[in-house]
């Protein structure tokens, strides 16, 4: 079997191509590239390690003909265009906590940098100036700290805080009253906070919500003198109108770890009063690389050579303890759905995924997910389980899923409804011995068969001599049959025939069968 294709095309811990190589895949390390250089080769790799320097566009994937998966080593993937990753069924995972408590860190050390002003007086000593009457600080001890955004990071800055004795207050729409009860601080609206912070720190994602979060009209809210730090993502703050409120002082001080456009060689911000900035370094310690470093290539690596999902953003995560429960049931999911989505006439407007018995038991998202991927082969050959729903939902498909405690007739079951042109109809599958996919129910009569790589299928009235008839026309066409399935919904009444055959049927045999006494329908089928 050839080995899955890396390339880390960011500067990263040396730990990730050792994981990738110890991990079976084949691993290139190419920081530094432009982005032309990165088109030229990035056809020839399964799988995309990146910080924060590669920008994933539309442009890269479209010439990542093979790729499976970009591992982001770090928590923003706003360098990704993941919209596009999607439609291209590629998965897009991160890192969501290895550098967290390194960026807290970072954040309360702008803190205090801004609080002495220590960036200026360092500069000015080391000119010779001795500006020891100059500089007069603040404590931060009694101050409030407004926390904008109180998740992973949020949280930890909020509990250092706490430590040195601040009073914080967060806002964050999604934060739980419990969960602030259990941080230790105050949930309040956004304008409580502008008006009570000595200090806000922010720490959401860089969202339609949250761009400009703290605009010139936010700025004005603030209580006058206001320290601001910034360790998340440019843009959450308008740099122009900081600027203004520096210079009036609205605004004491502001740290950035972040800007709107990156690098930022230049900025008018540089020049404002009690401005400091780092070139985002927030997630740059030697603990927090390695960790990243060390989770992007298992989750990656996994991915490749398992279909483990970990942390992904564009797809259900698959846990090391489901991904081999779920495994014979995602193939399972995927039988059915390819099954409709060959057997169906005209367009598909619904389908209902319903689990029973042991089924039920599982994360029915990845079983849905292969169900689709499925269905969604007869429009494109590029579908997986990542593309899938994303396609669905743009040919107007409404997906609805079932779960049945209950066992049946089966002690697991997954059933696939669908309604097409001719009305609702729909198949089912078990599992045998706990990993072989069966079908049991096709078109509402119950049949049970593997369902194998080629196959005939093919609705008629029971008659006498039929299956003798639709055998000779096999053989007469020089073609092998491998199994015979058969069921009906009553004797002498509509049946389901499938066979499996040696090669794929032709349009010739289609045409014969057809043309044979008492048959409705017939169809070669590809698994
Ligand atoms: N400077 C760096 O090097 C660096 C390093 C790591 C992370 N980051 C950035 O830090 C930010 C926070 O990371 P995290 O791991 O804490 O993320 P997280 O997802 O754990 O937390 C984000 C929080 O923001 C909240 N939020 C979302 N929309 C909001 C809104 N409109 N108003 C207020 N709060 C809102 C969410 O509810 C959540 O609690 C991200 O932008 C991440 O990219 C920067
Ligand atoms: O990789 C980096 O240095 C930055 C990481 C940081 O912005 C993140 O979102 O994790």
């Amino acid at each position: 079997m050839t080995k899955p294709k890396v390339l880390i095309s960011d500067k990263m811990d040396p730990k990730a191509a050792e994981i990738f190589a110890a991990n079976g895949c084949e691993v290139d390390v190419k920081p530094g590239m432009t982005p032309e250089e990165l088109k030229a080769v990035i056809g020839e790799y399964d799988g995309l390690a990146i910080r924060s320097a590669t920008k994933v566009t539309e442009d890269i994937l479209e010439a990542a003909t093979n790729l499976k998966v970009i591992g982001r080593a770090g928590i923003g993937v706003d360098n990704v265009d993941i919209p596009a990753a999607s439609a291209r069924g590629v998965v897009v995972m991160n890192t969501p906590f290895g550098n967290s408590i390194t960026t807290a860190e970072h954040a309360i050390a702008m803190l205090f940098a801004l609080a002495r002003q220590i960036p200026m007086a360092d500069r000015e000593t080391k000119a010779g100036e001795w500006p020891k009457s100059k500089y007069m600080g603040v404590e931060l001890t009694g101050k409030t700290l407004g926390l904008v955004g109180a998740g992973n990071i949020g949280s930890i800055v909020a509990a250092r805080a706490l430590g040195l004795r601040m009073k914080v207050i967060a806002f964050d729409p999604y934060l739980t009253a419990d969960r602030a009860v259990e941080m230790g601080v105050e949930k309040v609206d956004l304008d409580t906070l502008l008006a009570r912070a000595d200090f806000i720190t922010l720490h959401t994602p860089l969202t339609d919500e949250t761009r400009g979060i703290l605009s010139a009209e936010a700025l004005a809210k603030t209580k006058p003198g206001v320290r601001i730090v910034n360790c998340a993502r440019g843009g959450l703050i308008d740099e122009a109108a900081l600027k203004d409120a520096l210079d009036s002082g609205q605004v004491g001080g502001a740290a950035l770890d972040v800007f709107e456009t990156e690098p930022a060689t230049a900025s008018p911000l540089f020049d404002a009063p009690n401005f400091i900035c780092t070139p985002h370094l927030g997630a740059s310690t030697t603990e927090a690389q390695v960790n990243v470093a060390i989770q992007v290539a298992e989750q990656m690596a996994d991915y490749l050579t398992t279909g483990g999902i970990t942390n992904a953003l564009n797809v259900p995560s698959l846990s090391a303890e489901e991904a081999p429960k779920l495994k014979p049931y995602m193939a399972l999911a995927e039988q059915l759905g390819s099954l409709v989505g060959q057997i169906a006439t005209g367009n598909i407007s619904s389908v209902a995924i319903e689990v029973e018995g042991a089924a039920a038991e599982l994360n029915q998202k990845p079983i849905t997910a292969a169900v689709l991927a499925g269905i969604m082969g007869r429009y494109s050959q590029s579908v997986n389980m990542v593309n899938a729903p994303y396609l669905a939902k743009e040919r107007g498909l409404e997906v609805s899923e079932i779960r049945n405690q209950r066992e049946g007739t089966y002690h697991t079951l997954l059933r696939v409804t669908y309604v097409a042109e001719k009305g609702k109809r729909s198949v089912a599958g078990t599992l045998f011995g706990s990993d072989a996919p069966r079908l049991v129910e096709l078109a509402g009569v119950n049949i049970e068969a593997a369902l194998e790589k080629e196959m005939m299928y093919i609705v008629n009235e029971d008659t006498p001599g039929f299956i003798g008839r639709i055998g000779s026309l096999l053989g007469d066409h020089g073609i092998n049959i491998g199994n015979f399935n058969l069921g009906r919904r009553a004797a002498t009444g509509e049946a389901v025939l499938l066979l499996s055959v040696d090669q794929p049927i032709g349009q010739d045999v289609i045409d014969a069968a057809c043309k044979l006494e008492s048959v409705k329908r017939v169809k070669g089928l590809s698994f």
